[in-house]
C-alpha cells in the first residue's frame, strides 16, 4: 500500500476548515498532519511534513499563504475567495520558481455548482439575456460570491466568442445597486439570508422563454468530494489550475 498524502488545513477552525479537517481525517489515503488558524505559525505546516495545504481562510490572507507554501515546496488547494487576474498572475509567476509544485484555486468545490457553471457557459450563446443571482448565509464577508464572479466571467467569455453584443437593458433611472454588480457585462445580484448556505441561480432569457439553472449547497459536506479530489490530484498537476472543471473532465 502507498503512503498516505500528508495534509495541512489552514483556517481549520472556520466553517469550511472544520468540515475539511473531518473529511481529511475520514478519507482513505490521506493523513491530517496540521490544522492551523489565525495567529498560528505557517512553519508548522512544513515542520509536520505536509505535502498538500488546503486553504479556507479569508480573502485578505489567502494569497500570502499560497506564496509561503510555494516557498516551502508544498502543493496548495485553495477554496478561499477574493482571487483576481492580478493575484492569480503573481502565483503563476511564483510557480515558475517552484518547478513541480501544483496549486488548484477553485471558487466552488461542489460538483453540482461546477456543472451548473459549465451548463451556463454552454447555454450562454443561445440566450439574449442573462443574469446571475447568488444567495448565501449572512456571515459571508464577500459579495458577490467567487462562484458568481466565475460564472459571470465564463458566460461573458462564451458570449464574446459567439460574437454577441451587450445584454439588453434600457434602465436609465435607478437607485444605486438596484441592478446588481457588473461582472464583464453580466449583472450579478447577491442575497444574504439566515438559513441559507450557498446557492446560485443563472437566469437565461429569450423572447417567450426562460431557462433557470440552479444549484443549492444545503450543507458544507457538499464541497468535500471536490476538495478531496483536488487534494489527491494537485501533486500531479504542476503549475496553476483555476477551477475544478479540468479535474472533472469538463471544458473550462
Ligand atoms: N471554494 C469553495 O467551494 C468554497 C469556498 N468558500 C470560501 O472559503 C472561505 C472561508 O469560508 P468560511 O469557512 O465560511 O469562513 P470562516 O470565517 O468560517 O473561516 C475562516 C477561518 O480562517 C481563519 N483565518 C483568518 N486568518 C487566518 C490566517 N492568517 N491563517 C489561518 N487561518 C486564518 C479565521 O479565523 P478568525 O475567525 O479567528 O479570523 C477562520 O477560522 C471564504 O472565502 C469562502 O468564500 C466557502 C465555501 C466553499
Ligand atoms: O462563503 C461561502 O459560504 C461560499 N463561498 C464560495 C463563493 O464565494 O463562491 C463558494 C460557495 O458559494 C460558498
Amino acid at each position: 500500500m502507498s503512503e498516505p498524502i500528508r495534509v495541512a488545513v489552514l483556517g481549520a477552525s472556520g466553517r469550511m476548515g472544520a468540515t475539511t479537517v473531518r473529511a481529511v481525517q475520514e478519507a482513505d489515503g490521506l493523513e491530517l498532519v496540521a490544522a492551523l488558524d489565525a495567529g498560528d505559525d505557517l512553519r508548522s505546516v512544513t515542520d509536520a511534513g505536509a505535502q498538500v495545504a488546503v486553504d479556507f481562510t479569508v480573502p485578505s490572507v489567502t494569497e500570502q499563504n499560497v506564496h509561503t507554501m510555494l516557498d516551502a515546496g508544498v502543493h496548495v488547494v485553495v477554496g478561499t475567495t477574493g482571487w483576481d487576474d492580478a493575484s492569480l498572475g503573481r502565483v503563476r509567476d511564483h510557480l515558475l520558481r517552484a518547478p513541480g509544485v501544483g496549486v488548484v484555486v477553485a471558487p466552488n468545490f461542489a460538483l453540482g455548482a461546477v456543472l451548473a457553471m459549465s451548463f451556463a457557459r454552454q447555454a450562454a450563446r443561445w440566450f439574449e439575456s442573462v443574469e446571475v443571482v447568488e444567495l448565501h448565509h449572512p456571515d459571508k464577508v464577500d459579495a458577490p460570491s467567487g462562484t458568481a464572479r466565475h460564472t459571470a466571467q465564463g458566460i461573458a467569455a462564451a458570449r464574446a466568442s459567439a460574437g454577441m453584443g451587450p445584454v439588453p437593458d434600457a434602465t436609465s433611472q435607478t437607485l444605486d445597486g438596484a441592478r446588481g454588480a457588473d461582472v464583464d457585462g453580466v449583472r450579478v445580484h447577491a442575497v444574504r439570508l439566515r438559513g441559507l448556505v450557498a446557492h446560485e441561480e443563472i437566469l437565461l432569457g429569450n423572447a417567450g422563454e426562460l431557462l433557470t439553472i440552479r444549484h443549492d449547497s444545503f450543507d458544507r459536506v457538499s464541497f468535500m468530494p471536490g476538495v478531496l479530489l483536488a487534494v489527491r490530484q494537485v501533486a500531479g498537476r504542476p503549475g496553476l489550475t483555476v477551477g475544478l472543471e479540468d479535474l472533472l473532465g469538463l471544458q473550462a
